[in-house]
């Protein structure tokens, strides 16, 4: 049997959509099924700390799902830099979800995925754009997942990837536990009129609307010290909006695809130790190749 599942990494929040909105973008986690086994294997390069049995989130996630799944031999490759706010974890999730599905033949519907991985990882705002693909919305409450699956309007998308890690867990840990009636309402509004400037292809409102995010940014800024100075720059060269992408450390910048190459110029003059990389929306999500 050939079994190639693919899922695409993703950039959370977009500012003021905290925990509900999520972009699929163009970097890859990749699982190939190989042999039957007598025992679960995987085989990757991403370093010693990511586990190569059933302790792997991969597997975790696809025996919480289908218990008495056969073993095989997995090939597991990545381009999604761990740790960095581009939904690593929930990429890995979102296969293991879909390598359940397939081995196990449970035939599931992309919406029971959604309520399984947003049950695992917590939120909805990566799950959501790993499995659909685009930009998606989306509300989780008592157990129960509400979700629009978008187009995102025409803009570049220039990321950088600082080569420092910062754990989902760790940049929740500075956010408050509670937020006054009147923050809140302030908070929603401006994501509201994100969420219908992005939907009503407006890109200069939705811009302007996710830098005013009042949820993570003010709290998370000094967890990644090159924030302040991204969104300057990109201030100065007219992006549409410069965002913590998911808890950080990456900093995305919407940008008009006529601006990219000055910004990108402007951004690795200043030497920041990191990635910077060009990238594409993913309108596919998870991917099953036979
Ligand atoms: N390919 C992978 N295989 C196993 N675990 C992974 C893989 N990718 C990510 N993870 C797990 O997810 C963690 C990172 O998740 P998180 O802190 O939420 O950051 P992010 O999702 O933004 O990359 C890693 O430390 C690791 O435990
Ligand atoms: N809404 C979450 C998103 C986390 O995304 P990740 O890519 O950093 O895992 C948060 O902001 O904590």
């Amino acid at each position: 049997m050939s079994l190639k599942i693919s899922v695409p990494a993703t950039s959370a929040n977009l500012g003021p959509g905290f925990d509900s909105v999520g972009l699929a973008v163009s970097l890859y986690l990749t699982i190939e099924v190989l042999a039957q086994s007598d025992v679960w294997h995987i085989h990757h390069d991403l370093g010693a700390e990511v586990p190569c049995d059933e302790r792997n989130l991969l597997l975790e996630t696809a025996l919480e799902v289908c218990a008495d799944l056969t073993p095989h031999q997995l090939k597991m490759t990545s381009d999604i830099p761990l740790a960095r706010g581009l939904g690593s974890s929930s990429s890995v999730i979102v296969a293991g979800i879909e390598l359940a599905n397939q081995l196990g033949n449970l035939q599931l519907t992309p919406t029971e995925k959604l309520a399984l991985a947003t049950k695992i990882e917590g939120h909805p705002d990566n799950v959501a754009p790993a499995i659909f693909g685009n930009l998606v919305i989306a509300s989780t409450r008592d157990a129960k997942t509400s979700h629009v699956v978008a187009q995102m309007p025409e803009t570049g998308l220039l990321a950088f990837i600082p080569d420092y890690e910062l754990k989902t867990s760790d940049s929740r840990k500075v956010l408050p536990s509670e937020f006054a009636y009147k923050t809140a309402v302030a908070a929603s509004s401006v994501a509201n009129v994100a969420i219908a400037a992005l939907l009503t292809g407006n890109m200069l409102l939705a811009g302007q609307m996710i830098e005013e995010d009042l949820f993570h940014e003010n709290y998370r800024g000094s967890l990644v010290p090159e924030f302040a100075k991204i969104r300057e720059i990109g201030h100065a060269e007219q992006a549409f909006a410069t965002y913590l992408s998911g808890a950080g450390p990456t900093i995305m910048v919407m940008v008009a695809v006529a601006k990219l190459v000055n910004l990108k110029a402007k951004i690795q003059a200043e030497n920041f130790s990191g990635k910077l990389l060009e990238l594409h929306v993913d309108t596919v999500g998870v991917n099953v190749v036979k």
